[in-house]
């Protein structure tokens, strides 16, 4: 676990403007009934009221309809270089897809994501993993997904290597790993790359315990070193640790925005705010 309270890198200039940014996952297509749409429908107005149609009339029995779940709706923040932003939020409330969202990994449906820095997504560590490469393969098409030359590629391969500590599977098909192995691999990888704005779900803390903390040391390196860190987490001790600034979502939307000990004292007490 880091230490309270974490430095923040002096003279950054990395930056996050969220603009009236909204996010849908699209259920199902089409205008035939089923059994499933039948269930869909009769449930749609008691989702947080997150789930909406989209298309022509529902009395028109060839309409072609599509059911949404909104999971993000009309956000608006900025975050500057040197803060610490934790995402609270019940569950389904809709953090894991502003992350992915951020990370480039969806595409808002509205709204606009400015970013100034380079940008590491930590999910979890099978993330972009190909497992009919070997570990070596993999740290080689990561490097050069993020532009490194040969020798930074080498270096990357060392530092893995030296961390994973894999030994001969280094060159086996990722596919003949234990789960631990390729926990070891995903994480070493993952966390090889500092960039300036750092996205995290809780998640990727997780795993082995007997790794844990050589990984909280290396994590603890990456997180040091970013200029924005943007964490997903349901642990309190985490974001009163981690944080300088916390979002509290619901049902995809901002209900609060401000100082840690602030939102998560109101977050603890349970009294969500009206929508
Ligand atoms: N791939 C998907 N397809 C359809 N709906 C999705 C998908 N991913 C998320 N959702 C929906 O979007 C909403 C927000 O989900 P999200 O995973 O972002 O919430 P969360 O706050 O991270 O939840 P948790 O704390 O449980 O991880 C939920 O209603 C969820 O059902």
């Amino acid at each position: 676990m880091l230490a309270s309270p974490l430095p923040v890198p002096p003279g950054g200039r990395a930056f996050i403007d969220v603009t009236a940014l909204s996010l849908d996952f699209p259920l199902y297509h089409g205008g035939a009934r089923s059994l499933k749409k039948t269930v869909l429908s009769g449930v749609s107005g008691k989702v947080g009221g997150r789930l909406g149609r989209a298309g022509r009339s529902p009395d028109d029995p060839n309409a072609t309809r599509r059911v949404v779940v909104q999971a993000l709706r009309d956000l608006t923040f900025s975050v500057r270089s040197g803060e610490r932003l934790g995402i609270v939020g019940r569950n389904g409330a809709g953090k894991s897809s502003l992350l992915r969202v951020l990370g480039g990994i969806y595409e808002p449906v509205a709204g606009r994501i400015h970013t100034g820095g380079s940008v590491n997504t930590l999910l979890d560590t099978n993330f972009g993993m190909n497992l009919d490469l070997t570990g070596r393969e993999n740290i080689t098409l990561r490097g050069r997904y993020v532009g490194l030359d040969a020798t930074g590629i080498r270096a990357l391969e060392e530092d893995v290597e030296g961390f994973a500590a894999l030994g001969p599977f280094m060159d086996l098909p990722v596919r003949l790993y234990s789960s631990g192995m390729v926990v070891r691999l995903g994480f070493g990888l993952a966390t090889a790359i500092a960039p300036q704005i750092l996205l995290m779900d809780e998640w990727f803390m997780a795993g082995d315990s007997r790794f844990r903390d050589k990984a909280h040391a290396r994590l603890e390196t990456v997180v040091r070193g970013a200029e924005i860190l943007v964490l997903t987490s349901h642990m309190p001790d985490v974001l009163r640790q981690w944080c300088t600034r916390l979002i509290w979502l619901e049902a995809g939307r901002i209900v609060a925005d401000g100082p840690v000990d602030d939102i998560m004292t109101r977050y603890e007490s349970g009294a969500a705010p009206a929508l």
